[in-house]
């Protein structure tokens, strides 16, 4: 992926891109572009940057401006300003850890994919009746995991997700594994103690190992 966001197509699904969503959380702004080169160079070009810090929103344009071969999305978007503010900021797909009726019209009114976290099938069909199919299962390890997930397959097959929450490299296979999950999301590619020693190159190492899981 070498074009611009500004050129590039719509992005179809948010789900095909990585087998594993690197989810980060950035505390200092100069972090932002060099994770996201590590990501790269071991095979994952994507980032789902969370809004949990002041610099998130200028992390994120780091991003976009830096390194245009990342796809740059935000996370944890959890009122419908912040997804205008994302949108603004650069993001390319937009995350969030629940889904209300005010936050999937925000969402959708930025023209940006977005993958609205459900973690019941009553919330996965709101999120369908909204003719949204992509989604998050969040948190994913504590509202039953792999086990859950298989087991609505049959029943809400128009349903794809992207688990997330206590998804460890150990664990992601058995969610791959599954028809209805396009990827899994994971903050364990980023370690706090690997961002904050700048060890860039530990990074990389994960990202592969992580690309190599599918
Ligand atoms: O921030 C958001 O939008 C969330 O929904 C939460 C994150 O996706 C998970 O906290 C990541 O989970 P871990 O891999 O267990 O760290």
């Amino acid at each position: 992926m070498s074009s611009t966001p500004e050129s590039s197509p719509a992005l179809s699904s948010v789900l095909d891109v990585v087998p594993v969503m690197p989810v980060v959380v950035v505390k200092r702004v100069e972090d932002a572009v060099p994770i996201a080169r590590a990501l790269v160079a071991g095979g994952l070009p994507a980032i789902e940057l969370t809004l949990r810090t002041p610099v998130a929103l200028d992390a994120i344009a780091a991003i976009a401006a830096e390194v245009p071969e990342i796809l740059v999305g935000a996370g944890t978007i959890v009122t419908p300003g912040q997804a205008k503010e994302a949108a603004d900021a650069g993001a390319r797909f937009l995350v969030s850890p629940g889904a209300t009726p005010t936050l999937l019209a925000a969402m959708a009114g930025t023209g940006l994919p977005f993958l609205p976290g459900t973690s019941t099938v009553s919330e996965a069909l709101a999120v369908l009746e909204t003719g949204v199919t992509e989604m998050k299962f969040f948190p994913a390890e504590a509202s039953g995991g792999a086990a859950y997930l298989s087991s609505i397959a049959s029943p809400v097959p128009a349903a794809r997700f992207c688990p997330t929450g206590g998804i460890t490299a150990a664990t992601a296979p058995s969610y791959l594994a599954l028809p209805n999950v396009g990827c899994v999301g994971g903050s364990w590619l980023t370690p706090a103690a690997l961002v904050d020693s700048g060890d860039w190159a530990a990074i990389e190492t994960l990202a592969r190992e992580a690309a190599a899981l599918r």
